[in-house]
């Protein structure tokens, strides 16, 4: 697990009241950090404008003065040069020419899918459990690799909110010494279509309506059902989104799948078929609807917020990656499961999941714009020992990243950006094009050629080439069609939701139900509901009820079959790294209670954050949320010390004084906050008086809430984080 670094975290909490960071400090300094010098891409351009290969003298001076963009220092950035101070400006200023014309082109394309995400740099480490299947150098026992992971919502545009009910894509580059691997994947192991020729239909139904332009980033409407009720190959896809996988936790709490098959080649040529599996350490949680639809008003950034202030505060995510293997007959299925139908997964009980190394995300971007934004995936990048399938979603995405990167990235050169770039000499014979930034040399870039030596040369499989594994194309006829096994679209749809614990069936039913009473279109409603009869007689009746409309009967009734219990993601207990708890105090709350609370969360990895009725310092103790800027979103579980009465702002005034009705005993934004709590299952504690909780109408002997000494809430506390929720409330009025 990740060690934590106690003293560089936001928010300080065990720190005496004179060292803790206060009200609204930011969690480190703002403004540019200076690079530091490991951690440099292979770039040309330092973090700072300045190219390598300038003497460090000067690039200390010049990291002193504002310039222009072509390096002359400037007198004057804040007057524009005009012809007198109250005449007209003058074409001749070239500086407010470039200052402006520079900004008015800041903005490129956003993605057309997975437009809004967040990323971390890292490492990876393999076990060398791949050996025997995999010819990668990177899979090899003790290598370390660097890598860069992006995860994003798929459907809303750039600024919308991180906890839209979505897929959340997850992908990976390796910087390899065989050059870059991305692994593109998804928090969801099987995908909406079968073929990528209709990968536009569906994300244009998901899309927001074309004439008004809404709703943002979310697939309850018309469009999104009517497609996946039509189409019902989405089905699959879709039940894993109206189950708790379309509401993340948090980036940290996702598991990650390549999706397709793909098919593995060891040094001696042997292949294998493989699923590829990120399983985070900190196990899979999510968050309650209403929670994600508190968090997108109060906090929009909630994911990206959580994850960089994890990976500052030490808390470093990881994941195991894990392969399922299947012997690779070339006819692409196995035990009946059609490996190349991408709206199917493999059941763990089924093939174990091997692991066979571990990433670690310890840095964030230093600029969102240079890494983030421009870093261009694509499905496509492999290395030695990696290969395709011939699944048709996969075989059109090959196509596609390069594609649109030309578009959003302005132009055929978006490798040579410092994010794109691979770890190895590049030798290409790619030459010129819009934002070329490589001054090339030689005279002949083409082969065969005699002018420069021939070179570059190619190489062979003994000097680390890249040799698709040759695969026998059977004689076939040339046709728009898919295998019959691609028929088949609800028998796993139905092994999903029958594998969920009844606390996920109800958030199921509930996501069905709010979706499909969003869509104006009762024939919309109505044919999704037979569509779900086909996937559970129990699912379809209830979601029907909520509608209103009558539960139809089943056209392909489902199949009684074995469950898959790995699916669920409910019980276990997981690590505790970078959870937040609010710890709510009031004037009166002793302060060896608190800090005895604090120094506790703290010493197991968590983060305590006070909250009390005014910035400043109460009960000894430094204020990190007042009860306004409190939202329970942002903790995992609550702590009341004492009884926080009302704050200073919500004592009725002087002149209404004399009428008014007594105050009350708790301020109604901390009853608020622990009712909020309350229904979202999450840990909730008082130490000594209980009277907020009373108030609040918590039950004080319902599961995963403790009353007592400051110690044994902790405890208390301690043990419900681990198992994320009590479920046990749900539904909790
Ligand atoms: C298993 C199916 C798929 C998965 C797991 C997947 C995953 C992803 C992910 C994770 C991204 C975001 C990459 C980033 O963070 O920059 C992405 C972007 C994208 N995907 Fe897919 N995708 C799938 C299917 C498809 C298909 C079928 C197509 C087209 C035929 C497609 C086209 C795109 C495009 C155009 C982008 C934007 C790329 C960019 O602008 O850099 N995807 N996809």
């Amino acid at each position: 697990m990740a060690t934590r670094k106690k003293n560089d975290r936001p928010l300080a909490p065990g720190a005496p009241a004179s060292e803790r960071p206060a009200l609204s400090e930011p969690a480190r300094p703002r403004g540019p950090l200076p690079p530091k010098p490991d951690q440099a891409g292979p770039d040309t351009v330092t973090a700072t404008g300045v190219p390598t290969g300038v003497a460090p003298e000067a690039v200390a001076q010049q990291g002193k003065y504002l310039t222009t963009a072509h390096g002359t220092r400037l007198r004057d950035s804040d007057h524009s040069l005009r012809a007198g101070a109250r005449g007209p400006a003058l074409l001749q200023d070239h500086h407010l020419r470039e200052k402006v014309s520079h900004f008015d082109h800041e903005r490129i394309p956003e993605r057309v899918v997975h437009a809004r995400g967040a990323a971390a740099h890292g490492t990876f480490v393999a076990n060398g459990a791949a050996r025997n299947i995999c010819a990668a150098r990177f899979l090899r026992r003790g290598a370390s690799t660097p890598v860069f992971v992006r995860f994003s919502t798929v459907l809303g545009s750039r600024g919308s909110a991180d906890l839209a009910r979505d897929t959340r894509g997850f992908a990976t580059r390796f910087y390899t010494d065989e050059g870059n691997y991305d692994l593109v994947g998804n928090n969801i192991p099987v995908f909406f279509i079968q073929d990528g020729i209709k990968f536009p239909d569906v994300i244009h139904a998901g899309k927001p309506h074309p004439d008004r332009e809404i709703p943002q980033a979310q697939s309850a409407h018309d469009t999104f059902w009517d497609f996946v009720s039509l189409h019902t190959e989405a089905q699959a896809h879709t039940i894993w989104n109206m189950s708790d996988r379309g509401l993340p936790r948090s980036f940290r709490t996702m598991e990650g799948f390549g999706v397709h098959t793909f098919r593995l080649a060891n040094a001696k040529g042997d292949t294998s078929l493989v699923k590829f599996h990120w399983k985070p350490r900190l196990g899979v949680h999510s968050v309650t609807w209403e929670e994600a639809q508190l968090a997108s008003g109060a906090d929009p950034d909630y994911h990206r917020r959580d994850l960089a202030d994890a990976i500052e505060a030490g808390a470093y995510p990881q994941w195991d990656l894990g392969v399922q293997v299947m012997p690779d007959d070339q006819d692409g299925y196995y035990e009946g499961i059609d490996l190349l139908d991408p709206t199917k997964f493999v059941p763990e009980e089924q093939v174990p999941v091997q692991v066979i190394g571990t990433m670690t995300l310890d840095r964030n971007p230093t600029n969102y714009f240079a890494e983030t934004e421009q870093v261009a995936f694509n499905p496509a990048n492999l290395v030695p020992g990696i290969d395709v399938t011939n699944d048709p979603l996969l075989q059109a995405r090959l196509f596609s990243y390069l594609d649109t990167q030309l578009t959003r990235l302005g132009g055929p050169n978006w490798n040579q950006l410092p994010i794109n770039r691979a770890h190895v000499p590049i030798n290409d014979m790619l030459r010129d094009g819009f934002h070329q930034s490589a001054v090339h040399g030689g005279v002949a870039p083409y082969r065969p050629n005699s002018l420069d030596g021939g070179c570059p040369f190619t190489a062979g499989a003994k000097d680390g080439a890249f040799i698709e594994v040759p695969e026998t194309v059977a004689e076939s006829v040339k046709e728009r069609r898919a295998p019959t096994s691609f028929d088949d679209h609800f028998s796993q749809v139905s092994l999903f939701y029958r594998s969920m614990t009844p606390v996920e069936q109800d958030h199921i039913v509930a996501a069905y139900s709010f979706e499909l009473a969003k869509c104006f279109e009762e024939p919309i409603r109505v044919r999704q509901l037979a569509a779900l009869a086909n996937v559970d007689a129990g699912l379809c009746a209830r979601v029907a009820q909520s509608l209103g409309l009558d539960a139809p009967e089943a056209t392909v009734p489902p199949a009684d079959q074995e469950v898959s219990p790995a699916l669920s993601q409910v019980g276990g207990r997981w690590p505790l790294d970078g959870r937040q708890v609010g710890v709510v105090i009031g004037e009166d709350s002793p302060a060896k209670d608190v800090s005895t609370v604090l120094a506790a969360f703290d010493n197991a990895g968590v983060t305590p954050l006070v909250v009390a009725a005014h910035g400043g310092t109460v009960a000894q103790t430094t204020v990190q949320r007042t009860f306004a800027t409190a939202a329970s979103i942002e903790f995992d579980a609550l702590v009341v010390v004492g009884a926080p009465g009302p704050a200073p702002d919500a004592q009725p005034s002087v002149d209404a004084k004399a009428g008014a009705a007594p105050a009350a005993p708790v301020d109604p934004r901390v009853v608020k906050l622990l009712q909020e709590t309350w229904r979202h299952c999450k840990a909730i504690a008082a130490v000594g008086d209980p009277t907020a909780l009373e108030v609040a109408g918590v039950s004080t002997d319902a599961p995963g809430v403790s009353v007592g000494t400051a110690d044994e809430v902790t405890d208390g506390v301690l043990a419900g984080l681990a198992m994320h929720r009590a479920w046990e409330r749900f539904p909790a009025g």
